[in-house]
């Protein structure tokens, strides 16, 4: 047995150093354009086609849309951890385009980015502690304010945990070791690319609690990229509705989902199950 079985909330995570207030958005993207070349037809599209968005500090945003609509090529090139594009990326105030290297090093530990598929995420000739010891090698003083065993009990995780590989690990348990590693960082963005979407249904609603708790706790803001509306609407305040890399509505979750104005966003709404968005928090 090696998930920690807990009814409520992790208690540790109440005493989660929060990252310090601040009026500085934690990103502000002004009129992205990302581009990339078709692998079959050799020709160039905007797979992100003039997008602003912002996320203030503790804010959690989601960006939903169907399969290709550009959701994944924003995240990551408003985070600069893929192809940058054109228009203005900032992030904690720090424009993408003027910053140092050095600078954009010492950013990074600020935004971490929690992948659909934990496996692929993690060293498979790693074990769980060698992981985090690489980890704390490169950040020794952003990370030493927590042990292993205590980091993984944050994730529900047992600290039995420690001395395990990727593959001997089930898919959950290997998302709550991806989310550790994210929250060791005391990250001010946590960006969560269909965190669930290759979870069991069983243990999905387990790891969307958790990211729940650690933003409530943490301070952290969220960037959650998601084609399910419903894990939006229960983890969201605000939503980019994403269609051939545009973003065609956006708003508060509440009114997006409960008035929306654009059609695609009313055919995306549609093809949910009506009780799974309707449903409020
Ligand atoms: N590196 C790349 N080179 C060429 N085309 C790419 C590249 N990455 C993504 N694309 C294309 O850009 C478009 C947007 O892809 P992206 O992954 O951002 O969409 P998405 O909304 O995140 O999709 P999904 O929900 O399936 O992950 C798609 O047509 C995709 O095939």
């Amino acid at each position: 047995m090696s998930e920690v079985v807990e009814t409520g909330v992790p208690g540790d995570l109440a005493r989660h150093p929060r990252t310090p207030a601040s009026d500085t958005p934690v990103l502000e993207v002004d009129d992205l354009v990302v581009e990339h070349r078709d692998g079959g037809t050799g020709a160039v599209f905007r797979a992100v086609d003039q997008v602003s968005l912002r996320i203030a500090a503790g804010e959690s945003v989601a960006v939903v849309g169907e399969s290709g609509s550009g959701k994944t090529t924003l995240a990551m090139a408003a985070t600069g951890l893929g192809p940058r594009g054109q228009g203005d990326v900032r992030l904690l105030g720090h424009s993408l385009s003027a910053i140092s290297r050095t600078r954009l090093r010492r950013l990074r530990p600020e935004v971490q980015v929690v992948f659909q598929d934990p496996h692929g995420s993690l060293d498979p000739r790693q074990s769980v502690r060698s992981g985090l010891r690489e980890l704390r090698a490169l950040q020794p003083e952003r990370t030493s304010w927590i042990g292993d065993a205590d980091l993984l009990g944050r994730v529900r995780l047992a600290a039995d945990l420690l001395d395990r590989y990727p593959h001997q690990l089930s898919g959950g348990q290997a998302q709550r070791v991806c989310i550790a590693r994210a929250l060791l960082m005391r990250p001010r963005l946590i960006v969560a690319d269909e965190p669930t979407s290759g979870l069991d249904v069983s243990v999905q609603a387990d790891v969307l609690a958790l990211l729940r708790q650690i933003r409530t706790t943490t301070g952290a803001a969220l960037l959650m990229i998601s084609h399910d509306l419903a894990v939006v609407r229960s983890l969201c305040d605000v939503v980019h509705v994403m269609y051939r890399g545009r973003v065609v509505e956006a708003g508060p979750c509440d009114r997006v989902f409960g008035a929306p104005e654009n059609d695609y966003t009313r055919e995306l709404l549609a093809a949910m199950p009506g009780a799974r968005w309707r449903s409020r928090r």
